[in-house]
């Protein structure tokens, strides 16, 4: 039996957990569904890695998922004794130490993590320097540096997943990847692309409780980034944009982007999490009253970015607040969903193209990147269709 080896990065964070519980319960040998079960071999932290060639052991026991994974506390606690723990001074030594273990070419990479510098180059270097495949939810290599690193990473399709970085169980990316190989250009993109902000507008809407008790729920829901203010900033929604627009051919960075925060930039300097989530409530009342204002317009607030080309061949990246009609394709959207409309020459008009879907929380995202990972299995079974 062939397995498909993974080492997960930021293997104990919320999506982290929540992914490694559904493997176990899903794809691992147990399951006896696949030709190539899951088997999860390594995972990382910000400071060091588990590692176990033949499987870590935590994979042995999934009658105990229960206990560890609502709590990264719990979980490390249970990972503690089960494999042998190595620190590393940079992540790029994992690659190293994979190839000394004899598994070069054998890896796929699921990286979790909400990373910056340290992933963007372990990413450059697994696709430039190694055999190996990455499954990406972290959105920062491929839109926080320049349309080069994501055209350097991207370019080899079947190493490279990225489907959970928009709308995460949904097909938005590989939408915009289908337009990009047919060569239908897109001339328009209208979407709202955060669960958090989309469950803040649509509670909001409905009167009765304070923005920062909202908030507070969707990041115990599992909505929000490490740091909610990644997504009150817009700067959540903006690299979406980036990756979109990329994905179907525009060189285009943060700075081309028209943004606009959900709130008032005064609340958006806090690193301290705790304190941050404090000091926001001093944007209940005004965050009221901007709901209020559009209800007596007959209207409600969606944040949404928009992407537009002009027949002159400029493009306009805007993302914001917006006053929309309450029974419109983006001001009817409810909770946590998402939804984009794309316009290209054939899909326009009455014939849009157009994806809703939950784009975040930990179960969502961590099926979707199941979803990618399994589909890139080689041998994939088929023709025995019974629940299990
Ligand atoms: N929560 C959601 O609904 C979605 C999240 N994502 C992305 O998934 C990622 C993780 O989100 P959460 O699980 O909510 O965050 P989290 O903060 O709970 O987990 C992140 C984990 O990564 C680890 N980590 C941080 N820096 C690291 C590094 N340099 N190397 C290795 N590990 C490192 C941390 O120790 C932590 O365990 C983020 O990039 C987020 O944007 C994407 C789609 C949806
Ligand atoms: N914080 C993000 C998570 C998914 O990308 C969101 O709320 O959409």
């Amino acid at each position: 039996m062939t397995y498909q080896n993974v080492v997960v990065l930021g293997g104990s964070g919320n999506v982290g957990r929540e992914f490694m519980s559904q493997v176990m319960r899903h794809d691992t040998v147990f399951s006896k569904k696949h030709l190539n079960p899951t088997n999860i071999i390594g995972l990382t932290d910000s400071k060091g890695f588990w590692f176990n060639r033949h499987g870590l052991n935590i994979q042995k026991n999934p009658e105990n998922i229960y206990k560890w994974r609502d709590s990264k506390e719990t979980f490390n606690t249970f990972m503690r004794d089960l494999d042998e723990y190595h620190q590393y001074d940079n992540l790029c030594d994992l690659l190293k130490f994979i190839q000394d273990e004899g598994m070069a070419g054998e890896i796929v990479f699921v990286d979790i993590t909400a990373g910056k510098d340290d992933l963007r180059d372990f990413h450059l270097k697994v696709i430039n320097d190694s055999e190996e495949t990455i499954i990406t939810a972290n959105k920062n290599p491929l839109s926080i540096y320049s349309t080069d690193v994501f055209g350097t990473l991207t370019r080899f399709r079947e190493r490279y997943g990225f489907l959970c970085t928009v709308m995460a169980g949904a097909n938005a990316v590989s939408n915009l990847l289908d337009y990009y190989d047919t060569s239908e250009i897109v001339k328009k993109i209208e979407a709202c692309f955060s669960g958090t902000l989309g469950y803040l507008c649509a509670e909001l809407e409905k009167g009765g409780r304070s923005f920062s008790e909202i908030l507070n729920d969707a990041k115990i829901m599992g909505y929000t980034e490490p740091h909610p203010k990644d997504d009150l900033n817009g700067i959540d929604v903006a690299r979406k944009l980036i990756i979109c627009a990329r994905t179907f051919g525009h060189n285009v960075s943060m700075t081309d982007i028209e943004l606009e925060g959900f709130i008032d930039e005064s609340f958006l300097n806090i690193d301290d999490v705790d304190d941050f989530m404090e000091s926001v409530k001093g944007a209940d009342q005004d965050m009221k009253n901007k709901f209020d204002s559009a209800k007596r317009n007959g209207k409600t607030l969606r944040y949404i970015a928009c992407f537009e080309l002009h027949e002159n061949g400029n493009s306009v990246f805007k993302v914001g607040l917006r006053e929309v009609p309450p029974d419109s394709p983006l001001g009817s959207l409810k909770g946590s969903a998402n939804k984009v409309i794309v316009e290209t020459d054939i899909f326009c008009g009455d014939k849009q193209s157009i994806i809703e879907s939950p784009g975040a929380g930990p179960d969502v995202t961590a099926w979707g990147l199941r979803r990618e990972l399994l589909s890139r299995l080689t041998g994939r079974k088929g023709g025995d269709y019974k629940l299990t």
